[in-house]
């Protein structure tokens, strides 16, 4: 399956939630318009069990589901791809894992040259973040929105911004650049249905 060029990248917020709940609350994300799904679970009590319900619901509408941190985890359950942070891994690694054409993502943070780096070595998009403050992951260092637009006049794959990102701030990321918004709290911390369709807008917005 290939990565979307644009929209919404909704990414589970599993914390005291039942395994069918995070199964329902994903399929609601998906119905409202998320393009692609990351199952990134910190705290994990049976992630093959759940990761493989969300790949099923994932493919029912046509979207990729990315595991966070295991490339081992993506391998068992057959997922998409992987996205791999600062301490998750090397590419070439991934790669070699999981096939020329998993979805493998790298959070490049604040830094312009390992985003170009990543994309030269066959990160299939780079993610930049956090823009704002964020409930999910409150100590994650602050991104500049200009390395949005550094990032788009030098790199060809897809360009990801995450964290604290709402209807209402999601436009000025598009704007500078950005083809998708990753958010957890945004869709999950309501009813994901409404709130991902919320995001739509901003999209249709961009092909205007
Ligand atoms: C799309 C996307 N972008 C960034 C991250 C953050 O990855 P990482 O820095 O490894 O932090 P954790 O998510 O593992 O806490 C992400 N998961 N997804
Ligand atoms: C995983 C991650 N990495 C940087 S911010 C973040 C959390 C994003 O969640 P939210 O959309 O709730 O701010
Ligand atoms: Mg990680």
């Amino acid at each position: 399956m290939k990565f979307p060029r644009q929209g919404l990248y909704a990414i589970t917020q599993p914390e005291n939630k039942t395994i069918t709940q995070v199964v329902k609350d994903v399929e609601a994300a998906l119905r409202g318009g998320a393009t692609v799904i990351q199952y990134r679970d910190k705290d994990p009590l049976d992630a093959p069990q759940l990761a493989n319900l969300l790949l099923d619901v994932c493919h029912a509408y046509d979207a990729p589901l990315l595991i966070n941190d295991s490339v081992e985890l993506a391998l068992t359950v057959g997922a998409d791809g992987v996205h791999l942070g600062r301490d998750d891994g090397e590419i070439a690694a991934a790669r070699r894992l999981l096939g020329a054409d998993a979805i493998i993502g790298v959070s490049c943070y604040n830094d312009v040259k390992k985003a170009q780096a990543m994309a030269a070595a066959g990160a299939d998009y780079v993610a930049f973040g956090r823009f704002f403050p964020s409930g999910s992951k409150p100590l994650a260092a602050a991104a500049e929105i200009i390395s949005l637009q550094r990032a788009k006049q030098s790199i060809n794959v897809p360009i990801v911004a995450i964290g604290g990102i709402l209807p209402e701030n999601g436009g000025q990321l598009l704007a500078a650049g950005a083809d998708l918004l990753a958010v957890i709290g945004g869709v999950f911390d309501h009813e994901p249905e409404s709130a991902a369709r919320a995001y739509q807008a901003l999209f249709n917005h961009q092909r205007e």
